[in-house]
């Protein structure tokens, strides 16, 4: 037979009970009261470094819920521990769809030529971008080539040219309204004959109306078949960032997001809403108008932007 274990009685007087009695005044339980003002505050804050509405509500929802009726100490401020658990919550959220793959090391371990493409609205901030991106990956010591895929734009294959004879690097234009897909052919069928490692594909900065464009992003797609796709946002468009990235998730499934323009005086939330609602990491950030403005993404970095 099982031997019946004695439960300590708390008796009045007792240690047990005094301990009660003393853990009464040392904790209380959140009420959603307590934390409501906080909480607005942080949702004003959180709006005006450009989070979506939607993601903001839904952020703050999580957090109320996991807060309300949970006991703390008492001499806990509790304006600084709703923020320590957004922090936190923001951290888990951008962990969670964080880039993973080591861009450098796949290129070198990939069968060349390993192929990325960009795309993004006009004015983002895209030929800029590639030539960072060159340059980034010349100084890894990888050739490159690139792919001036934006024949409706005339203009766009001259700045491109610029940027790549100052890089020294090959560019394979096409004919001013030519077929952008087969440029892309060409340029992928030059870096394999020249040894060439990356081909980064420019593309024409659609707007969302224009379904031509659309099912001609799809082309080049389906001829280059890109090991890495990537959209072009730009930290000063706000919400609208997070309208194009919704948009482009329909055309192409990409892979992430390079954010630029971040030196300008944006805090970046969308980055939060590109992880929370479409799954999407920002993998780098464009920190200016230099070659070597570029660097890649980390929590940390939002983190230390959206709460300074
Ligand atoms: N401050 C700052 N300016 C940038 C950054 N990236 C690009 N720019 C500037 O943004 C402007 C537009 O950049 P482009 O590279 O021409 O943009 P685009 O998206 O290729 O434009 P389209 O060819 O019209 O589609 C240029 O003046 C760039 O110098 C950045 O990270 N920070």
């Amino acid at each position: 037979m099982e031997e019946k274990k004695e439960e300590p009685t708390k008796e009045k007087g007792s240690i047990g009970s005094k301990l009660n009695i003393f853990n009464i005044f040392r904790y209380r339980e959140i009420k959603e009261d307590d934390i409501d003002d906080i909480i607005e505050e942080l949702r004003t804050e959180l709006l005006e470094s450009d989070v979506s509405l939607e993601v903001t509500d839904k952020i703050l929802e999580d957090l109320k819920s996991s807060l309300i009726g949970k006991k703390v100490n008492r001499s806990e401020d509790l304006d600084e521990l709703v923020k320590k658990s957004l922090k936190n919550s923001i951290t888990e959220i951008l962990e969670k769809n964080k880039f993973e793959r080591n861009l450098i090391d796949e290129i070198k371990k990939s069968p060349k030529p390993y192929v990325i493409m960009f795309f993004g609205v006009n004015g983002v901030g895209k030929t800029t971008t590639i030539a960072k991106v060159a340059y980034m990956l010349k100084k890894a010591g990888l050739k490159v080539i690139v792919s001036a895929s934006d024949t409706f734009r005339a203009a766009a294959q001259e700045q491109l040219a610029i940027h790549c004879q100052k890089l020294e690097i090959p560019l394979v234009k096409g004919k001013y309204g030519g077929d952008p897909a087969s440029v892309a052919f060409d340029a992928i069928q030059a870096a394999k004959s020249r040894g060439i490692d990356v081909v980064l594909i420019d593309t024409a900065g659609r707007m969302h109306v224009d379904k031509d464009l659309t099912e001609e992003l799809k082309r080049i797609v389906r001829i280059s078949k890109p090991n890495l796709k990537l959209l072009v946002i730009d930290a000063l468009a706000g919400n609208d960032a997070l309208e194009q990235a919704k948009y482009f998730e329909n055309v192409v499934d990409y892979d992430g997001v390079i954010l630029t323009k971040v030196d300008a005086d944006a805090k970046g939330g969308v980055v939060l809403s590109l992880a929370y609602e479409l799954k999407k990491p920002v993998i780098f950030l464009g920190t200016g108008q230099n070659y070597d403005d570029l660097i890649p993404f980390s929590v940390d970095w939002f983190i230390e932007r959206i709460f300074s």
